[in-house]
């Protein structure tokens, strides 16, 4: 029998990144081959002409998954019923602006749509947020709808997380599917700590750690490390726009994990709700390496941290704390 469509809502799909996801969603890469989708694309009014346009295209490229089509600018009919929201609209920052100005735009977009969400979306939706300050957007949202289960709300490091696994798949010359259990602990920004020491890469002599076959400690503890936290900055200045492709697709990974499962043996790294582990404060939304069954992520328990891991562990929970504060404080 035909499963029933899931309705998956991207907002700011009008956008470089909703323009690249939309297509991956509508083609089954998030939830199988099999699993027909309704997508809900919402934008604000000075680029509803745009949003109307990537409509157009969906609907051009009869995507036998695609069972609807809702473009809007109305937040509410845009959350109704939805069963995952895919958070990509955001302010970005403009000439001129300080931290505090761009903090305050975002904390009132995702105070309201967190409210529509809470009220409007399905039981037991998932949310992802992927607009930056993403780990804060996220945890302003979890504020705003005290009654979505702090289970169900996430902010992207995948991108970060699978930006490592290319690091070290290239330094290795080794193929990238063969490398994991890379981490990315902290904030989605270059205070993140790209950790490879609990990863490994299979050989034909069965799997091997990363620092082992690398053997390269300076690389590790250095230029990948700063490669992968200013990732970001190196696609703005290669692409004078920021990264949307690997984003959208990162995006497409966390989902497709948190629904249908992590593999047996593998974990990834998700912008979670802190409850304290590894003496992470508790009440951050931060990146930790989980592993996902029957819809649920869990943080990966017992992993050793070492006195460099710990520092870099400290230092990207202090950012959060501070932007944490300066959210709430756009809040009062
Ligand atoms: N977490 C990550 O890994 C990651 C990676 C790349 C980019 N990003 C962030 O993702 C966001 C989107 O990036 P982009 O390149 O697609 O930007 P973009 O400017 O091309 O698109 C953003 C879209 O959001 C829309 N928007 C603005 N306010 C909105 C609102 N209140 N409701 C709905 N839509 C709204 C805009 O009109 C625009 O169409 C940015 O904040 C960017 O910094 C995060
Ligand atoms: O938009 C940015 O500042 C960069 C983006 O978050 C990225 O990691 O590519």
């Amino acid at each position: 029998m035909a499963k029933e469509p899931v309705r998956i809502l991207v907002t700011g799909a009008a956008g470089q990144i909703g323009y690249a996801l939309v297509p991956m969603i509508a083609r089954g890469v998030v939830l199988g081959p099999d699993q027909p989708v309704i997508l809900h694309m919402l934008d604000i009014p000075p680029a509803a002409e745009a949003l109307n346009g990537v409509k157009m295209e969906l609907v051009d490229a009869a995507f036998p998954l695609l069972k609807g089509v809702i473009a809007t600018t109305d937040v509410v009919e845009a959350c109704t019923g939805v069963n995952i929201a895919i958070m990509v609209g955001g302010f970005p920052r403009k000439e001129g602006m300080e931290r505090k100005d761009v903090m305050s735009k975002n904390v009132s977009i995702y105070k309201s749509q967190a409210s529509a969400l809470e009220k409007h979306a399905a039981a037991n939706c998932k949310v992802l947020v992927v607009a930056n300050p993403a780990n804060t957007n996220a945890l302003i949202l979890k504020e705003c709808a005290p009654s979505i289960p702090e289970k169900n709300i996430s902010c992207l490091t995948r991108l970060d997380h699978n930006r490592a696994l290319g690091q070290i798949s290239e330094r290795l010359n080794v193929p990238v599917c063969d490398v994991k259990n890379v981490i990315i602990w902290g904030n989605h920004s270059s205070t993140q700590y790209p950790d490879v020491s609990h990863a490994t890469v299979k050989t034909p002599s069965g799997e091997k750690p990363v620092p082992e076959l690398v053997a390269d400690d300076a690389w590790l503890k250095g230029e990948f490390i700063t490669t992968v936290q200013q990732r970001g900055a190196a696609i703005i200045k290669a692409r004078k726009l920021s990264s949307a492709l690997s984003a959208a697709s990162s995006a497409c990974d966390h989902i497709r994990d948190w629904v249908l499962g992590t593999p047996e043996g593998t974990w990834v790294s998700m912008g979670v709700y802190s409850d304290g582990s590894y003496n992470v404060p508790a009440g951050l939304i931060y990146s930790f390496p989980v592993t996902c069954r029957n819809g649920e992520w869990k943080i990966v328990q017992g992993l050793s941290i070492d006195e460099f891991s710990r520092k870099k562990l400290d230092l990207t929970a202090e950012e959060l704390s501070e932007e944490k504060t300066l959210a709430y404080s756009c809040l009062t």
